[in-house]
């Protein structure tokens, strides 16, 4: 059984609620590594009803404290320990590692400009475009840019269904898995209660993030995602580029071949994200990231969670 904090420690622990394009998450500081979050612990915290509620949790770790972390350390100061509503741990979190940015920023951990944040996914490179407001915007001036990697597209020969209806989907990797579908309206994927069955499932041993995509003008699209791990949500950053990779491949764009970088504008239910291709196939997403709420786990609630 996992503790969630040892048992000698009583002190209140803090957390904060943020969001980046409505992807809510559940952030807990721990500076110090000296908590031990269960799958069940942080799907209690990310429960809607029963818990604080979130999409996700991101737990703030100086990187040299965490295992996982340590050989970053030298490159990136805080590590982003993310994992999903149901508690299964993933590799990466775009709206979550421009919300991760923003707490740091907020919390005096960091200045405005550049900075890099460590992940399971490798240390990404932020910028926090002007040290002011919160950034409702998807580039307004509290807008956060996180440099992404690049994306991997292969060609296997994946579908997406829903019901009776079947999309061609692309496979693409932002660290984590993504099926991406173009679809003539969003509607057409239904409510979403479950995940979509994706095949062949041998493509995606560990599970996949679909997303359903629209056209709504040129280099601009709109999307729906279903998550692993967390259902469907108002928005998926990795999913987003995901997306804008996939529909500039199908509109014949690759900045490896043309030397010039491309830009679309992806719409998600939660907000407006906004991605940019480089010719050496570097992805920068900008967007919004907001804090909305902090305060202490009630300490019995707390305890309870030792349990789980
Ligand atoms: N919402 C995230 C993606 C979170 C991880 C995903 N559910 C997975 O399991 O890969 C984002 O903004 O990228």
């Amino acid at each position: 059984m996992s503790t969630y904090r040892p048992a000698a420690q009583s002190s209140p622990i803090p957390f904060l609620k943020g969001h980046g394009t409505e992807n809510d998450f559940v952030i807990i500081p721990d500076p110090d590594n000296a908590l031990t979050l269960s799958a069940s612990a942080v799907a209690e915290l990310c429960d809607r009803r029963a818990g604080i509620g979130g999409d996700g949790l991101l737990r703030v770790v100086r990187s040299a404290a965490h295992p996982e972390a340590r050989s970053m350390a030298d490159r990136a100061e805080w590590f982003m320990d993310y994992r999903n509503s149901d508690g299964s741990v993933a590799e990466m979190c775009g709206n979550g590692v421009r919300v991760f940015a923003r707490y740091l920023r907020r919390a005096g951990l960091v200045q405005a400009g550049d900075l890099a944040v460590a992940t399971r996914g490798g240390v990404k490179k932020m910028h926090i475009a002007k040290d002011a407001g919160t950034g409702g915007d998807a580039t307004g001036p509290g807008a956060i840019t996180a440099h992404m990697g690049r994306a991997l597209l292969t060609e296997d020969d994946v579908t997406v269904a829903v019901g009776d209806r079947g999309w061609p989907a692309r496979n693409v990797n932002m660290g984590n898995p993504h099926a991406v579908a173009f679809v003539d309206d969003l509607a057409h994927a239904g409510n979403l209660f479950t995940a979509p069955p994706v095949s062949p499932a041998s493509v995606y041993p560990d599970g996949v993030n679909v997303e359903f995509v629209v056209d709504r003008g040129p280099r601009h699209v709109a999307m729906r995602v279903h998550e692993r791990g967390s259902g469907e949500t108002r928005s998926c950053g990795t999913g987003a580029c995901a997306v804008a990779v996939a529909a500039a491949r199908r509109d014949g764009l690759d900045p490896a071949v043309t030397g010039e970088p491309v830009t679309y504008t992806v719409d998600v239910p939660g907000g407006r994200l906004v991605i940019t291709e480089r010719p050496d196939g570097e992805i920068e997403m900008t967007g919004p990231a907001v804090i909305v709420a902090e305060g202490v786990l009630d300490a019995e609630w707390a305890q309870r969670l030792d349990t789980l």
